[in-house]
């Protein structure tokens, strides 16, 4: 039976409220792709990737797309508005959905299997952490860690919420959630704080004029040198 925020998602789908849907790349995606390192053919994972245009855009940079959304509305949604036919096919308690480079497993995040990874260098994490309630959040990052191959890097974008009195400066650093919830399987590098209340304008999505974007860069490279962070 589905949990009741699974079925809180496939409500929204059906009814359209998907104001977290961008008519656009993300531009922190696209400022900080190249900064993850992989290979231009590396096999990189989408997590709750619901009809997101990143999708195309890393499919574009000639990777082999493998994503994960359980909106059966959503899914169709990505391949009819890509114009593509994908073939449906049965996947244990998932049902893949394929064309060519793309893969999207229609179904729970944590039925996925280590092997549906097998040769994924990279993972692209926008607004799934952040989509699951608090307390399931410790249980997706270990399912992540289990069924990643173990040298895979995360590029992780988060929106956090200033809280109260707090300035900009003051939440330029990393976050003590992602700290948390991360640094026990990754090591966490802050590639890029933006506190630009206007960086997702467009489609009605805006973000809190109190909020910082951020972008992550877990696991990688022990020796690379930091990057610079800026806004
Ligand atoms: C906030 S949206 C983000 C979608 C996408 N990453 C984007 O940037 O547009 C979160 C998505 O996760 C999906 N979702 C929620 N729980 C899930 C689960 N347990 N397994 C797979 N997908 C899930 C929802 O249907 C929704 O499409």
């Amino acid at each position: 039976m589905d949990h009741p925020d699974q079925l809180r998602w496939k409500q929204n789908w059906r009814a359209n409220r998907i104001d977290f849907h961008l008519d656009h790349v993300h531009p922190l995606l696209q400022r900080c792709w190249a900064e993850v390192g992989v290979a231009p053919a590396a096999r990189v994972f989408v997590p709750l990737c619901g009809k997101s245009l990143d999708l195309m855009w890393l499919h574009g940079q000639g990777h082999d797309i493998v994503g994960v959304e359980l909106s059966t509305v959503a899914v169709n949604a990505f391949f009819r508005e890509s114009r593509l036919r994908p073939q449906r096919s049965a996947h244990g308690a998932l049902e893949c959905w394929a064309q060519e480079r793309l893969t999207i497993h229609c179904g729970d995040f944590f039925a996925l299997r280590r092997e549906d990874l097998a040769g994924v260098s990279a993972v692209y994490d926008r607004a799934a952490l952040t989509a699951l309630p608090e307390a399931l959040r410790p249980a997706y990052v270990a399912h992540l860690r289990a069924i990643l191959p173990d040298d895979c890097r995360i590029l992780l974008l988060t929106v956090e919420d200033l809280d109260d009195g707090e300035s900009e400066a003051d939440a330029s650093g990393s976050s003590a959630e992602v700290e948390g919830l991360y640094a026990a399987h990754f090591r966490v590098r802050l590639l890029h704080v933006e506190h630009c209340a206007a960086l997702l304008a467009g489609n009605g999505t805006i973000s809190e004029p109190r909020s910082v974007h951020k972008a992550y860069l877990l696991g990688g490279d022990e020796s690379a040198p930091p990057v610079p962070i800026s806004d």
